[in-house]
């Protein structure tokens, strides 16, 4: 067995008294497409936010790649090889989509020097691919403000292979999406994970059962529960805890 891209041990955060990680431990082989799951407030986000080094934890260790990243800075953790989507795109709309690329291939290229030099032919094919596998070819040099939501999404996750990072972290990729938009988008990351390890967070259980060969369940910052997609759901703790928050909701 290769060694793990991230191993994370007895992870606690807390904040202000409240514990969002509990002890949490987590491992993962390079080039796996893990999705995360687990109910609002379960330590999702919290967790990807220790990963980056936004949050600091409490107690416990997080190693990327075996190296251990307690005292780096987001900037240098992001730099070992760690690339993080958020929810919403953050692309300039005024750029087409492969200046956008292009800015972020070259990353101490500013605006002006990627709009007004042509980039170099293997530069060039890089581009081509990248907005091949987005599904944004022949968008390409449409203004980013035209493309749909979905486009956007897709763009940013291109934005960020750009950088060439060894671990994609994809927050809640589809949400908002039509079933076309998240259908492609489930078939970027597919594709992506063939050459990149990646996390996913997500709640739209479709889409899930699309990309997922392994599936961690989050409950009160510690994982509940790992497996296949068809194991999980049949668990009787994972049914608890997603009965438990439906009836919540039925209350509300
Ligand atoms: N900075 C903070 N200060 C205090 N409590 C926080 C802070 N950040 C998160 N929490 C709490 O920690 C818990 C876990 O939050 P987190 O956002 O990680 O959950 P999540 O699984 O991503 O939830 P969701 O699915 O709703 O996004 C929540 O109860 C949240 O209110």
């Amino acid at each position: 067995m290769s060694e793990a891209i991230l191993e994370i041990e007895n992870l606690t955060v807390d904040f202000d008294g409240f514990r969002a990680l509990n002890q949490l431990t987590f491992s993962m082989e390079p080039g796996e497409l893990r999705v995360i799951i687990g109910p609002n407030g379960a330590g999702k986000t919290t967790f990807l936010d220790v990963i980056t080094g936004k949050t600091q934890p409490t107690t416990g260790q997080v190693h990327f790649k075996g190296r251990n990243t307690r005292r780096l800075a987001e900037h240098q953790i992001a730099r070992l090889g760690i690339g993080r989507k958020f929810q919403t795109p953050r692309v300039y709309l005024n750029l087409t989509p492969r200046e956008n690329l292009e800015l972020s291939c070259n990353t101490n290229k500013n605006v002006l020097s990627t709009l007004f030099s042509r980039p170099p032919g293997s530069d060039r094919q890089r581009l081509n691919h990248l907005l091949e596998i987005t599904g944004l070819f022949l968008k390409g040099d449409i203004q980013a403000a035209l493309l749909s939501h979905g486009e956007k999404q897709r763009l940013e996750i291109g934005m960020l292979v750009a950088q060439s990072p060894d671990l994609l972290l994809v927050d809640e990729p589809v949400a908002g999406l039509t079933d076309e938009e998240t259908e492609q988008t489930g078939n970027l990351l597919l594709s992506l994970a063939e050459s990149h390890s990646i996390i996913v967070i997500e709640h739209d259980m479709e889409f899930v059962r699309q990309i997922a060969r392994k599936v961690t369940v989050l409950h009160q910052g510690s994982v509940l529960c790992e497996g296949s997609i068809e194991a999980v759901q049949n668990d009787p703790r994972v049914i608890e805890v997603y009965l438990g928050e439906s009836e919540a909701d039925d209350h509300e």
